[in-house]
């Protein structure tokens, strides 16, 4: 898995061909050592290029090994002994050099990147850290504040950035591996002293000690609970403060506490979910490798709402042409201006966009492939705009809604052409967040489920299809959640111990302070609209009772006391005033729950925090393995890339169904019928049917589940 070939002027070329991107597996660690032995032993061989295959140096250690016992040569002597040989070995940088492909070009004496190369060391973000020798060598590169940054963040630099760091050498345009042995042959025979790494001492800030505190306290605010960031500043700290040798010890005793964690294993399933969620299929076969994407080089948003804004933004900055349709001339400068701002606010630094059109026509729609509908969040608006679009467009155009949860297939039935209809659920920002659900309904064609998933993807997006349901997936699964944290208010909790309990699991909010953040009035207008609240319940119905079952109408009378989160100043949490950020415990909430506890009398209790996450996110789950039986996900990998990119659910605990598989189905099962038992008015605490199969198959490995969905589907 390393190739090797004498070049004509005593030079070793060492080729790493594990394609696609040569990671470094027990194989190619195996073809580099012995390589290098050889051009090692070569008299004629006076310097050495290391290179990769197929336009990629390297992507790093095989992630895939991790899991299974570790064999062949270690990286660490192998990168040594590239780093203490007496002849020069230079890295010709083409594509990525990450993690560790990144450390082994810092063992290389010398770095030539394309200038559209990558490098980085990412490890940080898959529960590791740079375990190669990345935390002793960098710093000692280019000093311990930017090798710092680097590798808490685990973020990918581009070349040039590398340039000015010191991270390469030299940066190339053209013939990469020419220039390099180029360059090799001029420094043939050249002493290597301080070429090495290791030998060098790393700049420090003055105050190292303070700075080092200062670190840790920084990763920690920003790691919600994550273990690697702070075992990379110690790690970093070392070589600051040890010699290489003892800082490598260390750098291999942190790892050693990282190596076979619970997070690093969450964090490296979420890596190959991510990619997995790309192999999409419907139940009505059609699938990522055979349904051909639609070009797509002109859209249209209608409605420049918040969402409308962001979703116009996000296409034009993939260089998408857009019409961007209002309907009156006063919705349309307000648009214009918000959609300019963001443009100028995002310009720096980036590629050109694509050209942007502003009108109240909808005629001027004649000539765009695709339409993302971004109207209010009503049904009803939305089958007029979809029966107009069909009257407009042209048959063959793509429309899309954003809707957040209504049923696609009602729209689709509006148009001339259903089978070209999908939902594209946007997350807001939708200039920002990385999700996106494509909802696909009964009618939509493989070529319309394509399409969508390959535009979420030209838009930087991670995109999971899903079937068509109340809420699709994301939404779907709140519900439950949602509906735990207001009954935990009935018995007892406090918004800011629900909210805290959930905070310290790793959310970056809890569930009352996102309420605040989004607005009480979405969720009011979606129940009144339920029959849930407002004039269309029945008189003389129950105020915690809806349609059989438990009901808290806690947040509509919130809202009837204009309580609207944020906006208002005043939600769950009091604000400064209108539109602040700081949410504070207020006294009126206090008071508030205990009249209402007493009016419906309910004798408060105090509610451990471990069952406020229990209820919380056991519900949220139970309704995760509902959605699979019903086939709205295809597996548990869609629903967790769904809730690490779209609802802040901690990386580094999986998302919710790995997470279940992690706490221990029997567990979890075993909770939701404590739980139901005590609340038998709580349909969603009910064991789903998949979740008692799974735990009577012997609690399978995630990766086996969708044979046991298989088999429950076929059942139910
Ligand atoms: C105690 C012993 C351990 C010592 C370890 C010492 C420390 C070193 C640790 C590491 O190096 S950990 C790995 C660090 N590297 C990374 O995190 C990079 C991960 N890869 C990526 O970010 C991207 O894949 C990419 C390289 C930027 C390429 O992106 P692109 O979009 O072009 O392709 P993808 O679809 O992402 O990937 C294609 C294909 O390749 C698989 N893959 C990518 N990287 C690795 C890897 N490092 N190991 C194994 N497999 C990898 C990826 O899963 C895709 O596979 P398929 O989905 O097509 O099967």
């Amino acid at each position: 898995m390393a190739r090797y070939v004498r070049i004509p002027g005593s030079i070793a070329l060492i080729t790493l061909a594990n394609p696609p991107v040569n990671a470094l597996s027990a194989a190619v660690r195996r073809g580099i050592t012995e390589t290098l032995s050889r051009a090692i032993a070569d008299p004629e061989v006076k310097a050495v290029v290391l290179c990769g295959e197929n336009g990629n140096f390297c992507g790093g250690a095989d992630i895939k090994e991790f899991a299974g016992p570790m064999s062949g040569p270690g990286l660490v002597p192998m990168i040594d002994a590239i780093e203490a040989g007496e002849k020069p070995v230079v890295a010709a940088i083409e594509g990525v050099a990450l993690g560790g492909g990144l450390e082994l070009a810092l063992g290389c004496h010398y770095r030539i990147a394309h200038c559209k190369a990558r490098v980085g060391l990412p490890e940080v973000t898959l529960g590791l850290l740079p375990a190669a020798g990345g935390t002793q060598r960098l710093p000692r590169l280019i000093g311990l504040s930017a090798a710092l940054d680097l590798i808490t963040t685990g973020r990918h630099v581009s070349a040039q950035e590398a340039l000015q760091l010191g991270i390469v050498d030299r940066l190339t345009e053209g013939d990469t591996l020419g220039v390099a042995v180029e360059f090799a042959q001029s420094i043939a025979g050249q002493p290597l002293g301080s070429r090495r790494l290791s030998t060098r001492t790393p700049a420090c800030p003055a105050d190292l000690d303070s700075f080092l505190q200062g670190a840790l306290v920084q990763v920690r605010r920003r790691a919600r609970g994550a273990m690697a960031p702070e075992a990379c500043v110690r790690a970093v700290g070392a070589a600051a403060t040890l010699p290489y040798s003892q800082g490598m010890q260390r750098e291999q005793e942190l790892m050693a506490s990282l190596f076979r964690s619970a997070q690093a294993r969450a964090l490296q399933y979420c890596f190959f979910s991510q990619r997995l969620v790309g192999r999409w299929s419907t139940p009505s076969g059609a699938r990522w490798d055979s349904a051909e994407p639609r070009p797509i080089r002109r859209a249209a948003v209608i409605g420049l709402g918040t969402m409308g804004r962001g979703i116009a933004v996000s296409l034009l900055q993939a260089g998408i042409a857009v019409v961007a349709v209002e309907t009156d001339e006063q919705q349309l400068e307000a648009g214009r201006r918000a959609v300019t701002a963001l443009l100028e606010r995002r310009a720096q630094g980036r590629g050109s966009e694509g050209p942007l059109r502003f009108t109240t026509d909808l005629q001027q729609l004649r000539q765009v492939e695709l339409v993302i509908e971004a109207v209010f969040e009503d049904l009803a608006v939305k089958k007029q705009v979809f029966r107009q679009l069909s009257a407009v467009c042209p048959a063959d155009t793509l429309l899309c809604t954003n809707t957040s949860g209504l049923d696609v297939e009602q729209l689709a039935a509006c148009t001339r052409s259903p089978e070209l209809v999908v939902g594209t659920h946007f997350f807001g920002p939708a200039h920002v967040m990385k999700l996106l659900e494509v909802v696909y309904g009964p009618r939509s064609s493989p070529v319309a489920v394509a399409t969508a998933m390959h535009l979420g993807k030209r838009l930087g997006k991670v995109s999971v299809a899903v079937g068509n349901c109340p809420g699709f997936v994301g939404n779907r699964m709140l519900k439950p959640y949602l509906e735990q944290a207001h009954f935990l208010l009935e018995e007892g909790a406090a918004p800011e111990q629900v909210d805290q309990a959930l905070e310290e699991f790793g959310f970056a909010m809890g569930v009352f302070r996102v309420a605040d953040l989004s607005g009480l009035d979405v969720g009011w207008r979606v129940r009144k609209e339920a029959g849930l609240t407002g004039p269309g319940v029945a008189p003389g119905e129950s105020p915690r009772r809806r349609q059989g079952r438990r009901y808290s109408p806690l947040p509509d009378l919130l809202c009837e006391q204009g309580r609207l989160g944020q906006k208002t100043g005043r939600g769950w949490y009091l604000y400064e005033g209108p539109g602040a950020r700081e949410a504070r415990p207020d006294p009126w909430t206090h008071s508030f729950l205990q009249q209402y506890r007493q009016q419906h009398g309910l004798q408060p209790r105090a509610v451990p925090q471990q069952e406020v996450l229990e209820r919380c996110l056991y519900a949220l789950i139970n309704e995760g393995f509902r959605v699979l039986e019903d086939g709205i996900a295809t597996g548990p990998e869609d629903i967790d890339i769904i809730y690490v990119f779209g609802y802040g659910w901690p990386r580094h605990r999986g998302g919710p169904m790995f997470h279940a598989g992690a706490v221990g189905l029997a567990t979890v099962l075993d909770r939701l019928e404590h739980y139901h038992h005590a609340h038998p008015d709580i349909p969603n605490l009910q064991p789903s049917a998949l979740l008692r199969r799974l735990v009577a198959s012997g609690n399978p490995p995630i990766q086996k589940w969708r044979e046991v969905i298989r088999r429950v589907r076929s059942q139910l």
